[in-house]
């Protein structure tokens, strides 16, 4: 048995800090502009909280003697204001309040707001209009004409002001929350719920209220400084707070007409006001990112457009298979979120030959589509890192290639389809502008030259009718249909390389044969490599000459599809195998795989399949395990594996 690739070991990941996931309060604390704002709110609430234990003069305290004193004169810090109050008592007890009003204000808001915005989004119709057309009525005025409508009526002061500006930011949560409320309504989970007997009431409370909290607490947390900014506005204007009493808006008011001559007494509460919002909005921000899990692992972060390769990766010691169009060597990524590193990849070898289809099959998890996407840097950076390896395609390594080289090669010499073609294609553009799209791309065609393109491709892949087709939108069509225009799509450009991830899983075994059968000619017309993604042993044997079985990220065996699925060598493949039902032989046992994938973040020294195998000896657990060659074309990653004779 000698080795065919000597991959870098697997680092034993057992990082019992890295296997914890962090508190909410550490991943805000780790974003550091979040952690600065909720430090300085802190300080600003504990000052303000803490104002009646203070030694503080009265704040309204008048002393006409005292009148505009600098900053920094005995017994007033920041000087006094033209009736010869201390301005530092008048900035802290005026926070108070400030803060008080701005946080409430903004609770009654969320609440109602929120209550409006469930209501209107889970019963729609009837509620829905009647709900929304107050909200849109509301919206209808400027606010802050609104507010003062408000106050006028009620009257001024600070708690009048307060129900103005809440009732002023009511339909920005009702707006918001029945926005989420409406995408869950229909999602499968509440209909569960409904078919379990749960009561309409209790679906909204169990069901939807859950999942649109974070959105009513990240919507709060950023609006929080708005508020108190539209209470200062209040204020200022001398609807708010009343003399003598003191908030930061009232005091800008009341320091306006000193800007030039005593410009502190306005400056020190208009810094507060600055010191508060952004303070909040920091902290905002980062309570949004904590709540999205997507955000907090980089799915949300505007992607780079390449995945990020660590420049001093491993690079593989063979030497390049010649011929081959694809010839991936060591080829390893991984995902880092937070503290967390999942090697979702650990150096996996792949060689195709023109014209060749290979079956890349495992069980979910493995890691066949992130080996798939880092071929042409699709994988999302962040949160992903390819560190290792290299991806020979036309006689240079694409992990080094620069960026202009790839996006020429995307969709042109290496083209994917996906699994499922409806979120792939665009929704609001016709399918057959698509597919010119895709052409036009890369080639520099009149629109004529790549309508009829587009008409030749959809006749090549099978479409009915290609002219009314094409100027269909892509919910108008089936879902065989759809995956025949990715399909016809991917084939724009006459690609060396297709990469087909699931492209069947989502269609009926009728239509499946079918488009397996056009896949199947399609790559022997044209001699075009096929990587063929799938978890269908099925699909295998009927389409792919080589097949690869991937296992927590790594390649334990391979060879041609017969001799692999009738005698498999590596204990996973055999078992993976007998889980198939074979029809006509019902007496046959489906034997489930015990255990499961190991966790990607806590690989196990060694075989990855140690703890699920029943052969599994000592020496399965103890370092770095070859795929080595077992007979011509075939190697396998194990150490005792199964005899070549085993049937499956
Ligand atoms: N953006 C991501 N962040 C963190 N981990 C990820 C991300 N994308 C994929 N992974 C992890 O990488 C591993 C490999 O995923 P991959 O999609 O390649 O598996 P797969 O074999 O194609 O599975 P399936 O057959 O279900 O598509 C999985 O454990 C997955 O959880």
């Amino acid at each position: 048995m000698s080795a065919v690739v000597d991959a870098p070991p697997v680092a034993p990941a057992v990082d019992s800090r890295a296997a914890r996931r962090p508190s909410s309060l550490a991943l805000l604390l780790h974003n550091r502009p979040a952690a600065l704002g909720l430090v300085l709110l802190i300080l600003v609430a504990l000052v303000a909280l803490l104002a009646p234990v203070l030694p503080l003069p009265d704040p309204n305290a008048t002393a006409p003697a005292d009148r505009l004193k600098p900053l920094f004169s005995p017994g007033h810090l920041l000087g006094t204001d033209p009736l010869g109050r201390d301005v530092l008592s008048r900035l802290i007890w005026g926070t108070r309040v400030s803060l008080s009003v701005g946080i409430a204000a903004s609770l009654i808001a969320a609440v109602v707001g929120s209550a409006i915005g469930l209501a209107a989004g889970y019963c729609g119709r009837f509620v829905d209009s009647a709900l929304m057309r107050g909200v849109d009525t509301l919206m209808a005025f400027p606010y802050i004409l609104l507010a003062l409508a408000i106050v006028a009526i009620l009257g001024p002061g600070l708690v009048n002001a307060l129900y103005a500006i809440a009732l002023v930011n009511i339909p920005f949560f009702a707006r918001n929350i029945r926005g989420v409320t409406m995408g869950l309504a229909r999602r499968d989970f509440v209909d569960a719920a409904r078919l379990s007997g749960k009561s309409e009431l209790n679906i909204v409370l169990t069901e939807i209220l859950p999942n649109v909290l974070p959105v009513i607490v990240v919507t709060l947390s950023t609006t929080v400084g708005w508020m108190i900014l539209e209470t200062a506005g209040l204020s200022f204007l001398g609807l708010g707070a009343q003399p003598p009493q003191a908030d930061l808006g009232s005091m800008l008011g009341e320091g306006r007409r000193l800007l030039f001559t005593a410009p502190m007494v306005s400056l020190v509460p208009g810094a507060m006001i600055f010191l508060i919002v952004v303070s909040i909005n920091l902290l905002g921000d980062g309570i949004r990112d904590v709540l999205d899990p997507r955000l907090r692992s980089g799915a949300l972060a505007r992607p780079s457009a390449r995945t990020a390769v660590d420049p001093g990766r491993a690079r593989p010691s063979r030497a390049p298979a010649p011929g081959a169009v694809l010839d991936v060597a060591g080829l390893r990524a991984e995902f880092r979120t937070g503290s967390e590193t999942f090697h979702a990849v650990g150096g996996v070898d792949l060689v195709l030959a023109p014209g060749e289809c290979l079956g890349l099959v495992g069980e979910s998890g493995s890691g066949k589509s992130v080996t798939a996407l880092s071929l042409a840097g699709l994988v999302p950076s962040p949160p992903a890192h390819i560190t290792g390896g290299s991806v020979g395609f036309g006689g240079e390594d694409l992990l080094d290639a620069p960026l202009s080289k790839l996006q020429a090669l995307r969709g042109d010499a290496i083209a994917y389809v996906f699994q499922d073609p409806l979120s792939t294609l665009h929704p609001m553009m016709r399918v057959g502008d698509q597919v010119m799209e895709a052409v036009r791309a890369h080639r520099k065609v009149s629109r004529e030259a790549a309508e009829a393109r587009c008409r030749e491709l959809f006749e090549t892949v099978r479409i009915p009718n290609p002219e009314a087709r094409m100027r269909a939108f892509p919910h108008e069509l089936s879902g065989g249909l759809r995956q025949r225009v990715a399909i016809a799509m991917a084939l724009a450009n006459d690609p060396v390389l297709l990469v087909a991830d699931e492209p069947t899983t989502a269609l009926d075994v009728t239509v499946q044969a079918e488009v397996l059968r056009l896949l199947d000619r399609l790559r022997r017309e044209r001699g075009m490599a096929v990587l063929f993604i799938t978890h269908d042993f099925g699909v295998v044997s009927q389409l792919c000459d080589r097949i690869a079985v991937m296992y927590a990220g790594r390649i334990v065996e391979t060879g041609p599809v017969k001799a692999v699925l009738d005698a498999p060598r590596h204990p996973y493949t055999r078992k993976l195998i007998d889980c198939v039902p074979v029809v006509g032989r019902p007496e046959r046992e489906l034997a489930a795989i015990p255990g499961r994938v190991p966790a990607l973040n806590r690989l196990p020294p060694g075989c990855a399949f140690a703890e699920r195998c029943e052969r599994v000896r000592d020496d399965c657990r103890r370092g770095e395990i070859p795929l080595a060659s077992v007979a011509a074309d075939r190697a396998v990653r194990c150490l005792h594996p199964l005899a070549p004779g085993a049937a499956a």
